[in-house]
């Protein structure tokens, strides 16, 4: 079992000296699914390069999140009912109830925004977090949840799963909405962080494009983009 906090032993440097699980470790969650779409990876390469600026790096994140939304709605419930087509009857289906996206800001509103292209009666619940790039703590500062839910699935959208507190910070506000059922869904995952997710809420699935290979001292995941947030909005 990994720490709960980020922070440990007297160093300066957060996550100096604490011990990251491997890639192989956590591709053995049962509910992690990381994408194998050729696109995918042509788009996520685009999307690494440090010379993407940011009008382009925000449209592939949108393309990202498209696709990340076709994927990690392949189970969702369906209702049926007959239709009339222009030469007959037939039966057609719709997604059963509502979905939700919860964009963690600011780094999820391009992932929410790729997601609504493929389900545009999405309802999007906004959520701010922010990581205290000192002690890698989740703060909360924004929350527009709606009180009355009736929904099948939301889905917490953020590109980067570090440490994993931010996520695992939504996933608990989530649950005391009384979703009956939530998905994480990412761009790239740390070992740690994704472990941690796991470990924290067992009962969601977690759909993340790229698996990285670990986080550095700052808690930056590598090899990764940078901040997420700052490439997407310009703020650097
Ligand atoms: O897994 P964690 O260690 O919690 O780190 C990941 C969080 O950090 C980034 O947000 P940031 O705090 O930079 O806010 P921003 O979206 O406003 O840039 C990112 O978008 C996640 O929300
Ligand atoms: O690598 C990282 C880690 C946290 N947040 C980011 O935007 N990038
Ligand atoms: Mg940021």
């Amino acid at each position: 079992m990994l720490g709960t906090s980020p922070q440990g032993g007297k160093s300066k440097l957060p996550m100096q000296g604490i011990p990251q699980p491997s890639r192989e470790e956590v591709l053995k969650l049962p509910r992690v699914h990381i994408s194998t779409h050729p696109v995918m990876a042509h788009k996520m390469t685009l999307l690494r390069n440090k010379n993407t600026p940011p009008p382009q790096f925000y449209q592939l994140v949108k393309e990202i999140g498209a696709l990340l939304a076709y994927e990690s709605t392949e189970t969702l419930s369906l209702e049926s009912s007959t239709i009339e087509t222009p030469l007959q009857s037939t039966t057609g289906y719709r997604l059963a109830g509502g979905i939700g996206v919860t964009p963690i800001l600011r780094a999820g509103l391009g992932l929410a925004e790729g997601f609504r292209q493929v389900i545009p009666d999405v309802q999007v619940w906004h959520l701010g977090l922010r990581r205290d790039e000192e002690t890698l703590q989740a703060m909360e500062y924004y929350n527009r949840l709606p009180h009355q839910v009736d929904l099948q699935v939301v889905y917490a959208v953020d590109p980067m799963l570090a440490t994993g507190g931010s996520a695992i910070d939504a996933i608990n506000i989530l649950k005391r909405r009384g979703i009956p059922r939530l998905s994480y869904l990412g761009i790239i995952a740390a070992p740690y962080g994704l472990m941690r997710l796991a470990q924290a809420h067992p009962d969601i699935d977690i759909y993340v494009a790229e698996l990285d290979e670990a986080l550095n001292d700052n808690g930056y995941i590598i090899p990764g983009l940078g901040d997420a947030g700052d490439r997407q909005f310009g703020t650097f």
